[in-house]
Order: C-alpha cells, then structure tokens, then sequence
C-alpha cells in the first residue's frame, strides 16, 4: 500500500454510501409536504378568526413560527424512527435511517428550528401560541412517536390531536384565545386522522408488522380497520356538518362538506367490500384532496358569506 493511501482521512458514512449530502436531505427531515397542508390549514384558521384579512406580519410570522416547530417534530420523529424507518420499504431511504445524517446533527437541526420558531411566536406573535405549539411539537414528537406509536393500536387516534392543532394555532396568533369555532376545525382534522392513516396502514401492513409497530391493521385485521375507517369517515362527515350548524359557515360550506364528506364514505364503503390493496391506497390519496379541498371551501364561503 502506498504512502499516499495511507495517510487518507477515512470515508464518512455518507462517502462510505457514495452518496453527497445535500440541502434536500434536511428539507426531507421536515416532511415538507406534510407541514404545507398543516400550514394550509393554519392559514385558513388565521383568516377565519376574524371578518377581513389579518396583518401580513401575523399572516408571515405566525405561520414561519408554527412551520418550524412542525418540522422540528418530524426531524425528531425520524431520529426515535431510525431503527424502525430502516425495515419499512417506504421509509428506509430517510436521511437519518440510511446514516447520510447522524442522528446528533439531526437533533441539532430540529432544536434550532424549534428555538428559532419559539422566538418567532413568542416575540412577533403571542405566548398562548408559542406554548401551544410547542405542546403540539411534544405531542407528536414525544407522546406519540416515542410512547404510542409503538404502544397501542388507538396510537394515531390519541397522537392525531398534535397534527390537528394547527389551525387553532393560526386562530389563537390572530385573535390571542382559544374559541370554540376554530376548536370545530381541530376536531374536523382530529375525526379525519384515523381514515387518513389507517388507509395508509392496510396498504402497508406488512411492513408495520415486520417492523413491530402495533398499527390496527396488524393487531386487528383489515376487516375491523376498515369498519373503522367506515365509522370515523361516517363521523367526520357528522363533524364536517357543526360548522354550518353552528352558524360559522353557511350553503357554500354545507354543499363542499356533503359531497366532499359522501364521497369519503364511498370510498370507505368500497374498502370495506373489497379488501383490496389499490382501494386503500386511493382512499389515504383522496384523505389528502379532501382535507385541502374541504378548508378551500370553508374559506371561499367565508368570503362570500361576509
Ligand atoms: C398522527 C397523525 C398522522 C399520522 C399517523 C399520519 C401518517 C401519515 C403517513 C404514514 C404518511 C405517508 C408518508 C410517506 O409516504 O412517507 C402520511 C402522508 C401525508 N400526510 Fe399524514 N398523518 C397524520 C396526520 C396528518 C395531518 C394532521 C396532516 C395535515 C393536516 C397530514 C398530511 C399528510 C400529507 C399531505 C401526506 C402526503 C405526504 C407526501 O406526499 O409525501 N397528515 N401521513
Ligand atoms: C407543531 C406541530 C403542529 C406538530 C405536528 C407535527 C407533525 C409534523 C405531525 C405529522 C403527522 C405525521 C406525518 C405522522 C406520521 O408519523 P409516523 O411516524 O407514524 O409516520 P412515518 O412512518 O411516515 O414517519
């Protein structure tokens, strides 16, 4: 062996893996997808909490503050994952999971950005929002990915108020307090949770399985998980009805969240006849149009209605 060889530095992980870090892994620690329909949401909250449009700088900062504190969850979430997210197909090319970032740099990552969204909320916003964020980051982060996920079957249920927060939190950065209009829109995301995972978890249940994680496709069947999906999406359509109930929103609202809300049902009904695999997965993708479409319209209406 030549001298030169020798006297190398050693590979690091990433080098040893020929691949080259990049900005785009950090991005992905985030889920940056994820995070953008929260923040859809926690827009909409914002513009609902009040008649007319809230200052730009509550409309920047506030959301600035909650997007950063949402993606500090989802990077702690894939280091106390790492283990997990490299037996599951779906996850094992992570950043964390793979070694292209040490879990330590991870963390690292995730407490300048919580640090830096609990600045933002606390200075430019108010403290009932900063302390609710926060809490939501612990929920997801702590209670749910650390405790429940690998806990209980009903782990996405309890776990599922966390990614349900936001768009109290746009509500509470407008108007400082916790109403009962913007606690309707959180149960809205909290009764759509359990349909929009569990979809996901038959799809995917054999790796839950092989990676121990006791989602209610693997503990109970496909059978019980979607009569549940059934049940949960006959609720949220329940749900999705309060705010025209309530006054909040009238007939534009009322006719988007019956179909939008029938159309879930139909999905859920053609699960629970056919067990099929293809079935699940379009019932997790169309969860996600139904969220976003179902707050476009919450909005739309209010603007026409005021
Ligand atoms: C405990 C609650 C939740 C659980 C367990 C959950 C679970 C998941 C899982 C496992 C995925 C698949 C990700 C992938 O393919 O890598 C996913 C995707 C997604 N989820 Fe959720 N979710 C939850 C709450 C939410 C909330 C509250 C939102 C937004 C308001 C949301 C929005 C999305 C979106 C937009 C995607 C697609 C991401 C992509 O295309 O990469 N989820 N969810
Ligand atoms: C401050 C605030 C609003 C916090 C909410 C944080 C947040 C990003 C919640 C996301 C919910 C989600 C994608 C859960 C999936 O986790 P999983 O571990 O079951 O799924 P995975 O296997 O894809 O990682």
């Amino acid at each position: 062996m030549s001298e030169s060889v020798k006297t190398l530095p050693a590979p690091s992980p990433v080098e040893a893996a020929g691949q080259t870090l990049s900005w785009r892994d950090f991005l992905e620690l985030t889920k940056p997808r994820v995070v953008a329909l929260m923040i859809l949401t926690s827009v909409i909250g914002m513009l609902l909490a009040m008649p007319g449009v809230p200052d730009w700088t509550v409309l920047v900062l506030g959301n600035l503050g909650i997007a950063l504190l949402a993606g500090a969850a989802a990077v702690v979430n894939h280091v106390v994952d790492q283990k997990v997210d490299t037996v599951m197909a779906r996850t094992r090319k992570r950043p964390v999971a793979t070694g292209r970032i040490a879990p330590v740099d991870a963390m690292i990552f995730a407490a300048t950005l919580a640090a830096v969204g609990m600045l933002v909320l606390m200075v430019w916003i108010n403290h009932l929002t900063a302390w609710l964020t926060l809490a939501s980051l612990v929920g997801y982060a702590g209670v749910y990915t650390l405790f429940l996920k690998r806990a209980t079957p009903q782990n996405i249920v309890i776990g599922g108020l966390a990614g349900a927060m936001p768009p109290l939190l746009g509500w509470t950065a407008v108007t400082g307090q916790i109403e009962g209009h913007a606690l309707l829109l959180v149960l809205i995301i909290f009764a759509w949770t359990p349909p929009h995972f569990w979809a996901l978890a038959i799809h995917r249940k054999e790796e839950y399985a092989k990676a121990g994680i006791p989602m209610l496709p693997v503990t109970h069947g496909n059978s019980y998980t979607e009569l549940h999906i059934l049940l949960y999406a006959l609720m949220l359509l329940a749900v999705s009805l309060l705010p025209f109930v309530t006054g909040m929103s009238g007939g534009i609202y009322l006719i988007g969240a019956l179909v939008l809300g029938l159309r879930f049902v139909y999905y859920a009904i053609r699960l629970l006849k056919g067990d099929d695999r293809r079935v699940a997965l379009n019932t997790f993708k169309y969860s996600i149009t139904y969220l976003m479409t179902l707050f476009v319209v919450i909005l739309v209406d209010h603007f026409v209605f005021f």
